[in-house]
């Protein structure tokens, strides 16, 4: 078997899970074998009741208490039992599951295993599986592989075919020599790959887990230093020497930048003068002020006779920006437009045909503004998001338009300075690491559930002082499997506590028009409170709004809680987060109580870090960073110093890959920056 054939030479695999699994992304074998475990299972002791946690998944061993019950609800069919063993009692639930109602007999010990949940203040356990006990003593302490699934492939089928697919592929020699496997204390590739998938032991995973985030890491870095490498030698197309407009805008302004504003501006600015194409990626906090050195340097290209696009992940951004772009640069005689999907066919005709004749100077939008349609006359300056991956592929797909604009990368997500060069190795970093001096430090507070009123009152408060409020919930709507806040219920409940406010809700399932409407609505005080999903996470900047409640702040990551606590404390006016805890778990508490006693960003990220632990072997992706299948960029770092060491070797030295020994380098690399141009 070899890594190129379709997965359908796997015995097992027909067509309808060749189907399903192509819906994981996985075609080839070689896609199967590095569909890597999403965690892994241990069935560990037998708990007691008494001592459960909510959210934990766990074995226990219970006396049935009741005639199972069959009841519907919506169109889910649920059968519920109580269970006890010597401490206490819990309520059991399965879902569309109705032959157990015979199954499971009243007055019978079994072993069910399921995760732990609150629902109505009562805990519970949904969807266990039933154990015999045979199976649990061979299996307690396995790690077993726990996959990403979809719809028709279970757990066990990948496990079946990944085991066929570990013993008959036939892998070729590992690429990395043995010399650097052991300078950096690597196990063998192949043995890498069973060990990750069929650990015996917490170590073997650990070594294996190791390799392969060491090779992500590698070839990442390898290709990005060649390319960083090519890179210095292009010459700038676009030399600006004007600056007399970003002059006047900076005098105009109701606020002096920041120093450290300042000096990153600055620094674009004798680039945009000088000679070389510059490759420039800004990071700041939350709130730092990133927006106006953005402006800046699109008003000094759009001066300078050059277009200037500004490219954001939503339209929600994209409109905002336009707005503050419109009102900040009135008067300096630059031709802003929009171009976002929602527009009609004729609209994007216009726009399009304004930017290939040059009679629009700043151009503003989602990435539609880098697909094949869009033709530009004089494209001097990309200002983009680093949410958007504006990676190399898409910055190799202006240049194969023939366009080598300057590149401004804009940056919210707090990573320390050694490794975003690293990371970003073909860009020159720059860090906004002060926030404006009119700022207050955002109060903050961790509260339970029953502190609602206390903060209704409190908003209401806010409101009448002229502020505005958001309200974040985990969901859209209402869900019988999980117990958490609704933006729409929501939404009903605050209205009837406020009569008197205007209070709307967002999500990411309305159509855009409606979401750009409503955010409309909201940034021009016509909405006093905002209940959301975390649309709102990125970016948007209401300076208005002082208060962010969030219901059930258990369920999002330090960073995300972070992102959305800076939607406030953005103007001069003292603003406030409520962390709405809705869980009992200590560890929950922990967290949220990181949040509660820092501000910044960085902070927060280490210590998200220290509370993970080494044992949290798949980190919390952090939004918008460059993604990796394994590797997570704070938990690894020493990995990727080193990765970034070893492929530095290769770059500095370049007939060095050209040895044989260093073959297996060179066309893995070969494969990797095929992929990443294409
Ligand atoms: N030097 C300054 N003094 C006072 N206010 C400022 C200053 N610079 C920017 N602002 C204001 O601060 C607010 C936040 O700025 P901006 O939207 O640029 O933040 P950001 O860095 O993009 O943050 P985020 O990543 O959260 O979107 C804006 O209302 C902006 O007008």
């Amino acid at each position: 078997m070899k890594q190129e054939d379709r997965i359908s030479v796997i015995k097992g695999i027909g067509e309808k899970t060749e189907t399903g699994m192509a819906k994981l992304g996985i075609f080839k074998v070689g896609d199967l074998l590095e569909h890597y475990p999403r965690n892994y299972d241990v069935y560990g002791e037998i708990k007691e009741i008494e001592a459960l946690e909510e959210g934990e998944t766990a074995v226990i061993e219970v006396a049935v208490a009741n005639l199972p019950q069959r009841k519907k609800v919506r169109n889910l069919q649920m059968i519920q039992c109580w269970v006890s063993d010597y401490s206490g009692r819990l309520l059991v639930t399965w879902f569309n599951m109705p032959f157990l109602q015979n199954k499971i007999r009243m007055g019978n010990h079994y072993l069910f295993r399921g995760k732990v949940i609150r629902k109505n203040g009562m805990l519970g356990m949904d969807q266990p599986v039933i154990l015999s006990k045979e199976e649990y003593v061979n299996q307690k302490d396995v790690l077993q592989p726990v996959y990403a699934l979809t719809a028709g492939i279970t757990n066990n089928m990948v496990k079946k075919a990944m085991s066929i697919a570990i013993k008959e592929t036939l892998l070729d020699k590992d690429y990395l020599p043995a010399e650097i496997r052991k300078e950096c204390n690597l196990i063998e590739e192949k043995s890498a790959l069973r060990k990750i998938h069929f650990p015996n032991h917490l170590e073997e995973l650990m070594e294996a887990r190791k390799r392969i985030v060491f090779d992500e890491f590698f070839l990442f870095t390898l290709a990005l230093n060649y390319l960083k490498k090519q890179k210095e030698q292009k010459s700038s197309n676009f030399k600006m020497l004007s600056t007399e407009a970003c002059e006047e805008l900076m005098k105009r302004l109701p606020f002096s930048l920041t120093e450290a504003q300042r000096k990153v501006w600055e620094t674009i600015r004798n680039e945009l003068q000088g000679d070389s194409q510059m490759n420039r990626l800004v990071q700041g906090d939350v709130g730092s002020g990133k927006t106006i050195v953005a402006e800046l340097a699109l008003l000094m290209t759009a001066k300078n006779g050059f277009q200037g696009c500004i490219m954001v992940p939503t339209e929600v951004l994209a409109k905002q920006h336009f707005q503050s772009l419109s009102q900040d640069l009135n008067g300096f005689g630059v031709r802003i437009v929009l171009l976002i999907g929602s527009m009609t066919a004729k609209e994007k005709r216009e726009v399009y045909s304004c930017i290939k004749n040059h009679e629009a100077d700043v151009i503003v939008g989602t990435h539609a503004l880098i697909q094949e349609t869009v033709e530009y006359a004089c494209l001097g300056l990309v200002v983009t998001d680093e949410q958007h991956r504006f990676g190399v592929k898409q910055r190799e797909a202006l240049f194969n338009k023939g366009l080598e604009p300057h590149i401004l990368v804009m940056s919210a997500t707090p990573i320390p300075r050694t490794l975003a060069l690293i990371l970003y190795g073909d860009l020159d970093v720059s860090t906004i690491d002060q926030l404006p001096k009119n700022r207050l430090a955002i109060k903050n507070c961790v509260v339970a559930t029953d502190y609602r009123e206390k903060a209704y009152r409190f908003i209401e408060e806010q409101v009448k002082a002229g502020h505005q409020a958001y309200v974040i919930c985990p969901m859209v709507e209402e869900s019988e499997v999980m117990d958490a806040e609704n933006v729409i219920e929501y939404t009903e409940k605050l209205q009837s506590v406020m009569p008197s406010y205007q209070i709307s809700f967002l999500h990411g399932k309305m159509k855009a028009k409606e979401k750009n409407q409503l955010m409309e609505q909201f940034s021009k005080g016509e909405i006093q409170v905002l209940v959301a999903t975390t649309v709102v996470e990125v970016g948007v900047n209401v300076p208005n709004a002082t208060v962010m409640m969030i219901e059930n702040a258990e369920r999002f990551g330090l960073a995300q809680l972070h992102q959305l606590r800076g939607r406030v404390g953005r103007g001069g006016f003292q603003s406030y987060c409520i962390f709405v805890n809705g869980s009992q778990s200590k560890e929950s508490k922990k967290r949220l109580e990181v949040l509660n006693s820092s501000n910044d960003g960085f902070v927060i990220a280490k210590e998200d870090l220290k509370l993970r632990g080494p044992g949290d072997l798949f980190g919390i992706r952090q939004s918008g960073m460059v993604e990796f299948k394994m590797a997570d960029v704070y938990q690894d770092a020493e990995i990727l110093l080193k990765a970034n060491e070893i492929a530095k070797r290769f770059t500095e030295d370049e007939v060095k890959l050209l040895c044989k020994k260093y073959e297996g380098i060179r066309s893995k690399l070969q494969l990797y920056t095929s992929d990443l141009f294409l």
